[in-house]
């Protein structure tokens, strides 16, 4: 199943994915450009992971993590489908990161590899967009990068874990304004979806509703304001976000 949250008629609710169409609580069937498409979890603790792929570390000139390379995003940096994402005016470089998404269903504490996924509720898309002239040339930690207002679209759908079978061998490709140009797999993630469960649980209870952000392949490029970028993963969806002309750096020195 794949749900997501939508606004239709000046309320929130819950939606389904229903033969290419969106299907209402109400029973109503609506085409998705009917809707204003919300993030399709009300997310707790945001976690994400930085360096998970060995191309994606090499692209950058940066070595691969021996232990897990994560940082914290606020809720504030969700936007969702079909949402605009602001190109602040000073940066040099911007780009997307095409990322497998986690939604944990349950409480997960200590929770042995063995038994992750019992944990989790499901999957979806993630484009986590980073400033690469500010994460170069100004913090660390990252926060102010991660965690700008409406730089992580989210969605469209939140799909159940049931539905995906081997998470660890999905096609994740981003196309801009039509053409690919990220392409990879999540079976090259360096620490994989029961690993993260396992350590993330070890020091911390998830709670349902938190997400894990588990990293982005080689492929990431310049994108600017006019620029439509597709993040998709096989089986889970297809994310739309439009780049628009930002302010200058909030908060610069
Ligand atoms: O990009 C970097 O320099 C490393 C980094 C984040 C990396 C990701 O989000 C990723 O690989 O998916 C950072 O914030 O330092």
């Amino acid at each position: 199943m794949k749900q997501a949250r939508v606004a239709f008629e000046g309320k929130i609710q819950q939606a389904w994915e229903d033969q290419g169409r969106v299907r209402l609580a109400d029973g109503r069937h609506v085409d998705e450009s009917e809707v204003v498409w919300l993030p399709p979890v009300v997310p707790g603790t945001i976690l994400a992971l930085g360096l998970n792929y060995a191309d994606h570390a090499a692209e950058i000139a940066s070595q691969t993590p021996e232990e897990p390379m994560v940082f914290l995003k606020g809720a504030n940096t969700l936007v969702g489908h079909r949402a605009f994402t602001p190109r602040p005016a000073d940066a040099t470089v911007m780009h997307y990161e095409c990322e497998l998404a986690i939604v944990i269903g349950k409480p997960a504490r200590r929770v042995p590899k063995a038994s992750a996924y019992d944990y989790i509720a499901g999957y979806t898309v993630a484009n986590d967009y980073a400033v690469r002239n500010y994460l170069e040339g100004f913090y660390r930690p990252n926060f102010r990068i991660k965690s700008r207002d409406d730089c992580t679209p989210l969605g469209p759908w939140l799909v159940d874990v049931a539905d995906i079978p081997d998470p660890m061998n999905l096609r994740l490709t981003t196309r801009v304004n039509g053409e690919t140009t990220q392409e990879g797999n999540t079976r090259d993630m360096i620490f994989d979806v029961p690993f993260l469960i396992e350590y993330f649980s070890a020091f911390m209870t998830l709670q349902p509703g938190d997400l894990i952000l588990t990293g982005t392949p080689k492929g990431t490029v310049d994108v600017r304001p006019g620029d439509d970028v597709v993040t998709e993963i096989e089986g889970i969806g297809a994310l739309h976000n439009t780049i628009i002309e930002g302010a200058k750096r909030a908060g610069a020195v």
